[in-house]
């Protein structure tokens, strides 16, 4: 684990050092498109989103970050935040979710990912509920509270000539990969199984992360625009969120690809309803979660059938599960216990997870992992790392775009390659000129 801080506290553990934080927020006047507030020309791993229809919280820079890596990575992030917490002083007036003290983190797809996780708490955060509008800053004890002065940053510019590249796949032997996951499940092996394909960016100038959540959040207002640590997307799949005891979990499995035509996606739409190949990738999914999210809870909500999710380029089949909290578990700590669910792993998960790391040939970093943010209390919320692209540290004009599908008997590897690429037209629209 390596710790960057700004103060040197020591951790609970008597080695991790963690930072003495002094936490202010205060009610703030409507500021407007709060991504309109990020400064320019912050490195992509120092902006921070987590939106929806214009409410959330946007913060930069970093007053507080760690890293963490292997199976111990969502526990390490865990102790450390504990610490930080126990630390730190926090005076809140608003006192929503978002307000004070809180982390940024994303979590690698895989334990053997060098990626491994963060949790980042930036210097200053922005956040909207409704009518309600706050400004947070995080200083270390002792220094001053800086004035913040919020107002419209620059403009930010479109991508430059942007150019796609295959990645560790061409197209033709991810439907091999398929076709291979496919005769695994006819075999009996297992019953599905997500595959994931990369593809690469390339732009003249460095990318601006303003620009893409921008695009993300104007055009896809049902997913969460996120970006922390240069992980930037539009998750339309809420892993978990925890807010005062109630456990919300939005599960994500069935596509069918839009075709612009409003009628005809409407017939599309009943179609996937009734799909038995989509709603038995649907199942595993929501089982997944259920069954994983039932030792933390009182009582759970896991509703008959699901409903169509109706987004830009796809539709999905989609079930909100809901639950009442009865042990003291964070919104981290119920994302490690979800992560990864059937909807980016498959059933049964370890003969699926087996399977992805012998047929994608690639490392998912930090994609298909949990992203979102973190409070003092323990609440928040943590997406899906979908729909997204990692910004290279070396390069700021690379990134690397995902996207996976669910593989079961029924599949066809044409089919699924169409979906894929339909799952990449949000980050390519956003990255286009
Ligand atoms: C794996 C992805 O999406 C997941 C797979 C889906 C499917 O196969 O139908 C649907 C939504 C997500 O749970 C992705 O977008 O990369």
């Amino acid at each position: 684990m390596t710790i960057s801080t700004t103060s040197s506290a020591t951790g609970t553990d008597g080695s991790a050092p963690v930072p003495a934080l002094r936490v202010v927020t205060r009610r703030i006047a409507d500021p407007g498109d709060l991504l309109a507030l990020v400064p320019a020309d912050l490195p992509a791993t120092q902006v921070f989103s987590w939106l929806r229809r214009g409410d959330g919280i946007v913060g930069w820079g970093a007053a507080g970050r760690v890293d963490t890596s292997g199976a111990e990575r969502f526990a390490e992030a865990s102790r450390w935040w504990t610490a930080l917490v126990a630390e730190s002083s926090v005076d809140d007036e608003v006192r929503l979710p978002g307000s004070g003290l809180v982390a940024f983190g994303s979590m690698a797809y895989s334990s053997s990912s060098p990626a491994g996780g963060t949790l980042i708490v930036p210097s200053v955060v922005v956040g909207r509920r409704g009518d309600q509008a706050w400004l947070t800053t995080c200083t270390p004890a002792g220094e001053a509270t800086p004035s913040v002065v919020l107002e419209p940053s620059t403009v930010p510019a479109a991508s430059a000539g942007v150019s796609f590249g295959d990645g560790s796949l061409t197209p033709t032997q991810w439907m091999g990969a398929v076709a291979t996951a496919v005769s695994r499940i006819t075999a009996g092996e297992l019953d599905k199984c997500v595959l994931a394909r990369d593809l690469t960016a390339r732009a003249r100038t460095p990318l601006d992360t303003r620009t893409l959540l921008q695009r993300l959040s104007t055009s896809y207002p049902n997913t969460w625009a996120f970006s922390v640590d240069g992980l930037v997307g539009a998750t339309p799949e809420m892993l978990v969120r925890l807010e005062r005891g109630l456990i919300t979990s939005r599960v994500l499995a069935g596509t069918i690809r839009r075709t612009g035509d409003d009628e005809r996606d409407l017939s599309l739409a009943a179609h996937l309803a009734r799909s038995s190949k989509d709603l038995v990738e649907h199942e595993y999914a929501v089982r997944s979660v259920a069954d994983r999210l039932a030792p933390h809870c009182d009582s759970i909500n896991v509703p008959e059938s699901p409903f169509v999710l109706h987004l830009p380029n796809v539709m999905h089949l989609a079930t909100d599960v809901a639950g009442v909290l009865s042990s003291r578990s964070t919104s981290l700590a119920l994302a490690e216990a979800l992560h990864p669910s059937a909807a980016v792993c498959g059933t049964p998960r370890d003969v699926a997870d087996t399977l992805i790391s012998e047929l994608e040939h690639m490392d998912r970093g930090r994609y298909a992992g949990p992203v979102g943010w973190l409070s003092a209390d323990g609440d928040g919320e943590w997406g899906i790392a979908l729909r997204s692209g990692a910004i290279s540290a070396d390069d700021p004009r690379e990134i690397r775009l995902f996207a996976g599908c669910g593989i079961v008997a029924g599949s066809d590897p044409a089919a699924e390659l169409a979906e894929s690429d339909a799952k990449l037209v949000p980050m390519r629209d956003a990255l286009s000129s």
